[in-house]
């Protein structure tokens, strides 16, 4: 059997300022920025153990998306699994939710892909305008994973990541290192 690790290529979408960066930041580099700075996008790597298994995650982080926002191609064709962003403080971030799951699998051709969909600031109990049902309920509706996450303190972080490889498992068979069944293929 082949020593190589398994690669996965993991995209992070979703609205403006969700907090997609300092999920990623925390994640790969374990720290947290209060300042703002919009992404145009960037990659990172690191490894992950799933289920005594070592992944070579890539991590796609995106520029902040609007209903309006048309899919990249790069986010979807040769991604294994995606991580859908919302703040639990921004209704209208939730509402994106489906449209961009929806675009998603509209560009793929394919009825489902391997998704997370995140509550990010969960600490800002006090500004929280998206009740965890509804965010349970949304991703149940989709076979997605659900999870609310705080980059700020740290909570969820890496759960959100071992999530996703847990979908992306679900959809591919053994020893399978290309995306098939859920992602695009390039004809
Ligand atoms: N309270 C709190 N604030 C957060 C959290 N995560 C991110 N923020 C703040 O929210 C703002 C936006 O965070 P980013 O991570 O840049 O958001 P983004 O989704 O990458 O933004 P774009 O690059 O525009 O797509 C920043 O000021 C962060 O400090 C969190 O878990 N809790």
């Amino acid at each position: 059997m082949s020593n190589a690790l398994k690669k996965r290529k993991i995209a992070v979408l979703g609205p403006r300022s969700v907090g997609k960066s300092s999920l990623v930041k925390q994640f790969i580099e374990n720290h947290f920025q209060e300042s703002y700075y919009p992404t145009i996008e960037s990659t990172f790597a690191k490894s992950v153990v799933y289920k005594g298994v070592e992944y070579d995650c890539h991590i796609i982080d995106t520029a902040g998306q609007d209903e309006y926002s048309p899919l990249n191609a790069q986010y979807a064709i040769g991604i294994h699994g995606y991580v859908l962003v919302y703040s639990i403080a921004s209704k209208n971030s939730f509402s994106m939710m489906q449209i961009l799951y929806d675009k998603i699998v509209d560009f793929c051709g394919v009825s489902k892909v391997p998704c997370v969909i995140v509550g990010s600031k969960c600490d800002l109990t006090m500004q929280r305008q998206v009740d965890s049902k509804d965010g349970e309920e949304l991703a149940k509706a989709n076979d997605c994973a659900w999870i609310e996450t705080s980059a700020k303190n740290n909570i969820n972080v890496g759960k959100v990541f071992e999530l996703c490889l847990q979908e992306i498992e679900k959809m591919t068979s053994p020893n399978q290192t290309e995306p098939t069944k859920s992602s695009c293929l390039v004809m």
